[in-house]
């Protein structure tokens, strides 16, 4: 591993290597690792780039890889450099696919002007939070201008994208009966554009259908005066639609505005701040050489009922304190 002084110059020279060897070092858990991931990021946050900052989001085989394919491939003809992140925390990955897998971008990955990195694989979603995030720092150092972080529909992994992001994307499919069904009101709330894919053949019609009526309930969760989330087609396998995806998110800054786009990342950046505090917390909790000694038979107490939960709770704390 080079030097931090070494890496910080070839990544404010967009060298993909540096780039490479920058994000591995911030996802490595090591201490002596952290530490200079710190450094590194210090140097580089003195010279903030400016970027667009996209989450994308969908249950397996919305077609979220050929989404940013088509977008990002659209985005690198037209002068932008792109950044690919993907945050996928579950051990078993979904659908047997790896997120950011590049085998399935494969015209992206090849592309000079992007740059495309899988999810870490370390377990905790706060662990692969904290990597993304800074990840997404090393390449906005390096000049890419349009960051795009994909992940799952599953669990909590899409709220904390939307943590990171200026724009949250949610891709979704026309489904035949109840079209709401699927979809969690959750995501309604975070979404900042909704894009029903797949929207090519014989299923155009369908996928209208399905947009007019996610746009329905759309106004029911959202309140008045609030951004209204557009709910449009796309086919990312014919690249039909996409432009308008990318123009809606364009809509979505602009009604932000400059002030109110300082204000969301700030705030994420204070969310992020106490995330990374209980995280820490969380590992030092498991390292406690106090917890670790005792932690075994207070299991076998609370196990047998012997122990009640809030007096076993109230021990595994006075051990950590003691430490
Ligand atoms: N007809 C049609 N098929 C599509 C479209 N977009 C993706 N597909 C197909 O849907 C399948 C899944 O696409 P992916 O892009 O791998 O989907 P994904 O959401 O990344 O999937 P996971 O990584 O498993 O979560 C592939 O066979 C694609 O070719 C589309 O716009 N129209």
């Amino acid at each position: 591993m080079p030097t931090v002084e070494a890496l910080v110059a070839g990544i404010r020279e967009g060298r993909r290597a540096a780039v490479s060897q920058a994000i591995t070092l911030v996802e490595s858990t090591s201490r002596r690792h952290r530490d200079q991931a710190r450094e590194l990021l210090t140097e580089l946050a003195s010279a903030p780039g400016e970027s667009v900052r996209v989450g994308i989001s969908g249950v397996p085989g919305v077609g979220k890889s050929t989404f940013i394919e088509a977008l990002g491939s659209r985005l690198t003809a037209a002068g932008h450099r792109v950044g690919v992140l993907a945050v996928d925390p579950s051990s078993v990955r979904t659908g047997g696919s790896v997120l950011g897998d590049k085998t399935r971008m494969a015209r992206l990955a090849t592309d000079p002007h992007a740059f495309i990195r899988p999810s870490p694989s370390a377990g905790t979603l706060g662990g692969v939070a904290r990597a993304t995030v800074q990840a997404m720092a090393v390449l906005e150092a390096a000049s890419y201008d349009v960051v795009l972080v994909e992940t799952v529909g599953v669990g909590q992994s899409e709220v904390t994208v939307a943590g990171m992001v200026d724009t949250f994307l949610f891709l979704t499919l026309a489904r035949t009966g109840d079209q709401l069904q699927g979809i969690k009101k959750g995501i309604l709330e975070i979404a900042d554009v909704i894009a029903v894919n797949k929207a090519d053949g014989d299923r155009q019609q369908e996928a209208k259908v399905a947009a007019r009526d996610l746009a329905g309930a759309l106004r029911l969760v959202r309140g008045h005066g609030e951004w209204a989330p557009p709910v449009i087609t796309c086919s990312a396998l014919e690249d039909s639609g996409v432009d308008d995806v990318w123009e809606r998110i364009g809509s979505h800054r602009e009604h932000l505005g400059a002030t109110g786009l300082a204000d969301k990342r700030a705030h994420q950046q204070l969310d992020f701040t106490w995330a990374l505090v209980r995280d820490e917390l969380d590992q030092r909790l498991r390292h406690s050489v106090g917890v670790r000694a005792m932690r075994d038979e207070v299991r076998a107490a609370v196990l047998a009922g012997e122990l009640p939960a809030t007096v076993a709770a109230d021990r595994i704390l006075a051990a950590y304190d003691r430490n």
